[in-house]
């Protein structure tokens, strides 16, 4: 690929105002000095043909082997179209959420078991959503194609999931290329690139594997870990966040309007939606789109707890049809595996997680010892459906569990019930804990947003004070 080429994209993405410098909120919530927005690039037609020529360029150019592409929604679905249509290539298009009529597809077009599918993707920074992707196409993904890399650790990522990302522009160049045209100062390109380094979102594997002593890079490498653990830890890391609020609200409308307030701060929304009074299913697209908005996963604290043809009947039907919308839920161990397998068979094909419950926060619980020992053994023999535990404590070590914990407070304590409160910094620092549920904390504070930001900082400042101790 000519270098000439790539220099005056990298120009024209200026002109036309797809690259701004100056201080921009993430979709995740986190303060950037670049943002790329590609969106722009449908209003110049001449633009995308370039673009997309180059994107197929590369294709030629790395021999790329592949049965269709698919365009990762909805910026590079456009440039996807362009490429296929000109080239005669067979396309597949995935749906952001699967539809509630006719199939239910996530996927659309025709394709084989053990076709290949190219991604094609306009940005990318951690990598997730070229992962999400390729999760429900059903298709081997071995390559993808990104326009703009931001160079925060997507490739690496995806390295380890086993797809090759082959970026077009990378952001050091682009900020070369712009310095050197004197459209930025070398200033701005000064604190860009420090920025960059500064926020890697594969860095937090590292340090995870780290911790545990899984000193074999071969960890690294492996394409076990569960999408929605990996999208969670990516959306810690970008958030600055280990908060998971507690909706335990009853009227929908406060609920959503909890989620959109205090979305920017989270990284995990959790629901009864058993406790709401009016719950309706337009109530669950409000809430999908809020999640999609501030970038944070939805966890139902449904606690399934029967026998696995049962749990599959209350996870998919029923009033609430929790596996529609929910990333994640949670089960009870008692039934025994059956209860996991009944979950799994609506859930995996879903993409879903389930979590285990191994501890519980409540006084004169009966979830302790051999019973906690017995749940860390049933989650390790089905880790493709669970992604980790409610806990008090870590209790495993493999660091593709993820430990949740309720029970939390700023102040230790408790409530009339039983309920007892530890607060951030024991769970995250000395108890090893990775995420903290937070329910009354907040609800009941004079101000929830500056009491959700009380617990994030605090959070994340035990969480990263834990980090850095293995990492020197
Ligand atoms: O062991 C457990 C398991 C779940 N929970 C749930 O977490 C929240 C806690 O709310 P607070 O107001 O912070 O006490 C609530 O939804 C419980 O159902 C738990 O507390 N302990």
């Amino acid at each position: 690929m000519e270098n000439d080429s790539i220099d005056g994209l990298i120009l024209k993405l200026h002109d036309v105002n797809a690259v701004k410098f100056g201080e921009y909120k993430l979709k995740t919530g986190m303060m950037t000095p670049i943002y790329i927005d590609l969106r722009v690039l449908v209003s110049h037609p001449a633009l995308m043909n370039q673009v997309s020529a180059l994107i197929y360029q590369r294709v030629q150019e790395e021999e790329l082997q592949f049965d269709n592409v698919c365009g990762v929604p909805y910026t590079a679905l456009p440039l996807a179209t362009i490429i296929c249509s000109r080239h005669e290539l067979p396309m597949l298009i995935r749906r952001k959420e699967a539809k509630d009529y006719g199939t239910k597809r996530l996927v659309e077009g025709s394709f084989r078991e053990g076709d290949i599918c190219l991604i094609i993707e306009d940005t990318v920074t951690s990598g997730t959503s070229i992962l999400e992707t390729a999760e429900v196409l059903y298709s081997g993904v071995t390559d993808a194609i990104v326009l703009m890399d931001r160079e925060q650790g997507g490739v690496e990522y995806l390295a380890s999931k086993g797809i090759k990302l082959h970026p077009i522009i990378s952001m050091f160049k682009l900020l070369n290329v712009l310095l050197a045209a004197n459209r930025i100062d070398a200033q701005t390109a000064q604190s860009v690139r420090k920025f960059i380094l500064d926020n890697n979102t594969f860095r937090y594997w590292r340090v995870r594997v780290k911790e545990e002593k899984y000193e074999t890079p071969s960890f690294l490498l492996s394409t076990d870990v569960h999408p929605v653990a990996s999208k969670l830890l990516s959306i810690m890391e970008e958030k600055q966040s280990n908060l998971c609020v507690s909706a335990d609200v009853t009227i929908s409308e406060e609920l959503l309007q909890l989620a959109d307030s205090l979305g920017p701060k989270i990284c995990m929304l959790k629901t009864h939606v058993d406790i709401l009074e009016d719950y309706t299913a337009a109530f669950v697209q409000k809430l999908q789109a809020l999640a999609e908005k501030h970038n944070f996963i939805i966890f139902e604290d449904r606690k399934f707890a029967d026998i696995g043809n049962t749990v599959k009947h209350q996870y998919e039907g029923g009033l609430y049809q929790i596996s529609s919308w929910s990333h994640i839920v949670n089960a009870h161990a008692v039934p025994g595996p059956g209860v996991v397998k009944g979950l799994s068979a609506v859930g995996k094909p879903l993409g879903r997680g389930c979590l285990l419950i191994a501890q519980m926060s409540s006084q004169g619980s009966l979830a302790t010892g051999e019973y906690t020992k017995a749940v860390l053994k049933m989650a390790e023999e089905h880790t493709d459906f669970v992604i980790g535990f409610i806990c008090g404590s870590k209790i495993s070590k493999r660091p593709e569990f993820i430990h949740m914990t309720p029970g939390v407070q700023i102040q230790a304590g408790g409530d009339v019930l039983g309920q007892q409160y530890t607060t951030p910094e024991d769970v995250l620092y000395n108890k090893g804990s990775d995420v903290i549920i937070v329910g009354r904390g907040i609800l009941e504070a004079p101000d929830r947003l500056k009491a959700a930001e009380s617990y994030r900082m605090s959070g994340w400042e035990a969480y990263t004070k834990r980090l850095s101790k293995v990492a020197q």
